[in-house]
């Protein structure tokens, strides 16, 4: 995707804010949105049904994640991407790449050793791609790929300072799927993000965060059929990416 100069990338967000106020708050309210165990039963049956490695979908993630952090970017832009050890982190992690790529500064946040395969692998290529394990004295866009759905709660030590930290350095904030320490319990540390980029469909989760969070929905490849059979509406991905 083209840098927009700063009018047109507002003017773009803009137009995702209004299908979002259209769309998703909408489904919210239908009560069309997923549980993180739907969720979770979605992911598996893509897997096993439909023959889609978790790496295809995960490809699909950080591009789609890559692709909303340049909408918030300028072309020196310092970004952070927080990541966690599993495959929230492996979806960062390709965001990283792909940024990188596109020639944008990137830095990684690691509150923990990344080593699982997957992730492992993503982070190779994105320290290949030229990222950088550094937290930045300044940040412009910080992203949360620390922990996406399995995650449990309360957070760690280590990924409660990462989250605080974050929430401190005035960037903006960037979750992917949904945000980590995310809970109805407002004492929990959570990652106060400005936006949420949530994978596939609309989760009920998703529902505590304040009005002013916007949340977008990316396409990572879901057939239609299967947001039948949890009686979701099927976002129509055919011409935008992310709604
Ligand atoms: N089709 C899909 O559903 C896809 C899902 N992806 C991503 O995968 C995510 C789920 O990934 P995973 O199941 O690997 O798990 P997470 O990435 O949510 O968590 C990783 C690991 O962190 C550890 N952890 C959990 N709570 C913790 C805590 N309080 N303190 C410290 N460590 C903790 C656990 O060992 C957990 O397995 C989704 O949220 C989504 O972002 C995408 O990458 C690919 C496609
Ligand atoms: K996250």
């Amino acid at each position: 995707m083209p840098i927009y100069p700063y009018n047109q990338r507002t003017a773009l967000i803009l137009d995702l804010k209004e299908r979002y106020d259209h769309n998703m708050q909408e489904h919210f309210k239908n009560n069309e949105a997923l549980s993180l165990e739907a969720f979770r039963d979605m992911d598996y049956t893509a897997i096993e049904k439909y023959q889609l490695p978790i790496e295809l979908m995960m490809e699909n993630a950080g591009l789609q994640l890559a692709r909303i952090v340049t909408r918030n970017a300028r072309e020196d832009s310092i970004i952070c991407i927080g990541a966690g050890n599993g495959n929230n982190g492996g979806g960062g992690l390709v965001a990283a790449r792909r940024l990188s790529g596109w020639g944008y500064q990137v830095y990684l946040d690691l509150p923990v050793e990344i080593t699982k395969p997957l992730p492992k692998k993503q982070l190779q290529r994105a320290l290949l791609f030229g990222a950088k394990q550094a937290v930045p004295d300044h940040t412009d866009i910080w992203v949360d790929a620390y922990l996406g759905f399995s995650q449990r709660l309360p957070l760690s030590r280590e990924f409660t300072k990462a989250v605080q930290r974050a929430n401190a350095s005035g960037a903006k904030l960037i979750a992917l799927d949904i945000p980590t320490g995310i809970s109805s319990n407002t004492y929990q540390p959570r990652f106060l993000a400005d936006q949420v980029l949530t994978l596939a469909a609309p989760k009920k989760i998703l529902n505590v965060l304040p009005k002013s969070t916007e949340i977008f929905v990316a396409d990572i490849g879901i057939p239609r059929e299967m947001y039948e059979h949890y009686k979701i509406p099927s976002p129509d991905f055919s011409k935008h990416q992310i709604l």
